[in-house]
């Protein structure tokens, strides 16, 4: 197997003592979809703000690769409510040529609101601008934070099914926070879930099965999810219409810790 992106070894964080962090152990390649899933406050945004550089850890290695670039999306576009931005100068604020941020406009589906300010973007408009400044760069590993949050249930299974292409297009590694465990059971390729520190990680379908994984979620999320993988064999465009998926089915590959979990 060719070197990672990013290899975190032994990597722990705490705030003032109090570990938000403990111990993660992660290798992202070229063409992983990892999605990082566990309940608030579990640390995972500062698991990833870690992994790009962020955050300082208190204990362990982050190694990325020479010269990666990474497009990081994080949770919230921050912007000074009172300063007129619209999308073009947004995106020229990346130091990337006009035509870049065209292309990256275009294909995260927004290139005809080029001129809108950003203050009237809906919230599927901001992810998908969000999205397109983290690929202007053309990024080996894209970091997303929450990028479905504030789209509805369609507008995600979209965005989802972007993300995929783009991975592919770009032949990039991608590592992504969810909070919506159906989606994340029906189209990511291997799950992480984080309680701090790593109570079980492998493929959607074998994941809920999981002891560590039933211990964090409980018994009839797990259920929900199971019947719903079984289930869930399509997936919906940009406009909401079912569209067929690669039917690739993971071999079992499930790893977890064997220690308690509080
Ligand atoms: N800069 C900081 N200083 C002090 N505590 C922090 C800091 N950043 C995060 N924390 C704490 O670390 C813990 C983990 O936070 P984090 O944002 O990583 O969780 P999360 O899993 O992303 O949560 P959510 O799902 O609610 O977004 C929380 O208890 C949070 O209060």
């Amino acid at each position: 197997m060719t070197d990672p992106l990013v290899r975190l070894e032994n990597v722990s964080v705490r705030f003032d003592g109090r570990p938000a962090v403990q111990h993660v152990n992660l290798s992202v390649h070229r063409g992983d979809i990892f999605t990082i899933i566990g309940p608030n406050g579990a640390g995972k945004t500062t698991l990833i703000k870690a992994l790009v550089g962020l955050q300082a850890v208190t204990e362990g290695t982050v190694e990325r690769a020479p010269g990666l670039v990474i497009g990081y999306v994080p949770q919230q576009l921050q912007i000074e409510p009172t300063l007129p931005l619209h999308v073009g100068r947004f995106m020229a604020l990346s130091g990337q040529p006009e035509a870049e941020c065209r292309r990256a406009l275009e294909r995260t589906g927004i290139g005809h609101l080029m001129a809108s300010e950003i203050h009237h973007l809906s919230g599927g408009e901001r992810q998908r601008l969000l999205l397109a400044r983290a690929l202007v760069r053309r990024p080996d590993l894209l970091v997303l934070d929450e990028p479905a949050q504030g789209v509805d249930i369609n507008g995600q299974a979209a965005l989802y099914n972007l993300i995929r292409e783009l991975r592919d297009e770009l032949n990039c590694g991608v590592i992504m926070i969810s909070h919506d465990l159906h989606l994340v059971m029906a189209a990511t390729d291997k799950v992480i879930c984080l309680n701090q520190h790593v109570c079980c990680s492998g493929f959607p379908a074998d994941i809920s099965h999981d002891p560590a994984f039933i211990d964090t979620f409980g018994h009839s999320v797990a259920e929900s999810l199971a019947v719903y993988h079984h289930h869930h064999n399509h997936s919906h465009d940009l406009h909401g219409d079912v569209v067929s998926r690669k039917a690739a089915e993971p071999a079992a590959h499930g790893a977890h810790c064997n220690h308690d979990h509080h």
